[in-house]
């Protein structure tokens, strides 16, 4: 049996001081694996992506994570100086998702690929989390890879939501490693889990015609050991191979 192809998108950095790289991290590679999927890694092309050659190519799409923050004007905010952006990744990512759950393409998204689910469907993004009043920091801690991603935060899961049937439970721990978070839900979206401090943690997209959440947290660090993350994966991946049998 053919793996389902999950593609996931690249971002796209300056790297060495000489050239740009179209990157992906393998985490993420290998959580696609994980989830039954053969990678597919799709570059960074901005406005010349072909959007609907690319949803062609794959049976589900992986938004990922990364240090790079979606450029403001994306979400209706001004633009700040020092800001690491990566706008060729926006160009390709936001009409790439658009058309992806409008074709019931099943799509996870993880960290900066949450939040240009929620972007792309016209919500909000905090700049600055952890300096809106009564909001925590959901900034990694620093130090080893281990202590980054290390358990941080509970996340309570919205009674009767398509996370919490896959959790199987009402909470669970998760890692948290972003500056940025949900200011407002776009209206499309339905909120899945909730961090104490009230921010939205995973959404799902309301009457989706495909798998379609997404999770601030990252699932694919270490997922083997963890059985949520596990459980994500696999309802992704299984959504991924009904795409492929559906497709022939
Ligand atoms: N820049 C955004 C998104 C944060 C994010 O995706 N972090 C991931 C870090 C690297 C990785 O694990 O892939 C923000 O700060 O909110």
């Amino acid at each position: 049996m053919k793996h389902p192809v999950i593609g996931i998108p690249c971002c796209r950095w300056w790297l060495k001081e000489s050239q740009f790289f179209h990157l992906v991290g393998e985490k993420y590679v290998r959580a696609a694996v994980g989830a039954g999927g053969l990678p597919l890694l799709l570059p960074a092309l901005g406005e010349a992506t072909p959007v609907a050659q690319m949803l062609e190519l794959v049976d589900g799409l992986l938004f990922t994570g990364s240090p790079s923050n979606i450029e403001p004007h994306h979400y209706g905010a001004a633009s700040v100086d020092g800001d690491f952006n990566d706008p060729e990744r926006d160009a390709t990512t936001l009409p790439l998702i658009r058309a992806a759950i409008d074709a019931g393409v099943p799509v996870l998204g993880i960290c900066r690929g949450f939040q240009e689910i929620n972007v792309a469907l016209g919500g909000t993004l905090h700049r600055k989390v952890h300096e809106e009043p009564g909001m925590h920091d959901h900034r990694d801690p620093g130090g080893t890879l281990d202590e980054m991603y290390a358990l941080a935060h509970p996340v309570r899961f919205v009674e009767g939501g398509v996370l919490q049937a896959l959790a199987g439970c009402t909470e669970a721990q998760v890692n948290s490693l972003h500056g940025q978070g949900i200011a407002r839900l776009a209206p499309a979206l339905a909120a899945e889990a909730h961090a104490p401090d009230g921010l939205v943690e995973a959404f799902s997209v309301k009457g989706a015609r495909g798998f379609a959440l997404a999770v601030q947290w990252h699932p694919e660090w270490q997922h083997q050991d963890n059985p949520l993350s596990l459980a994500i994966l696999e309802a992704f991946g299984k959504a991924c191979a009904a795409r492929r049998d559906r497709r022939g």
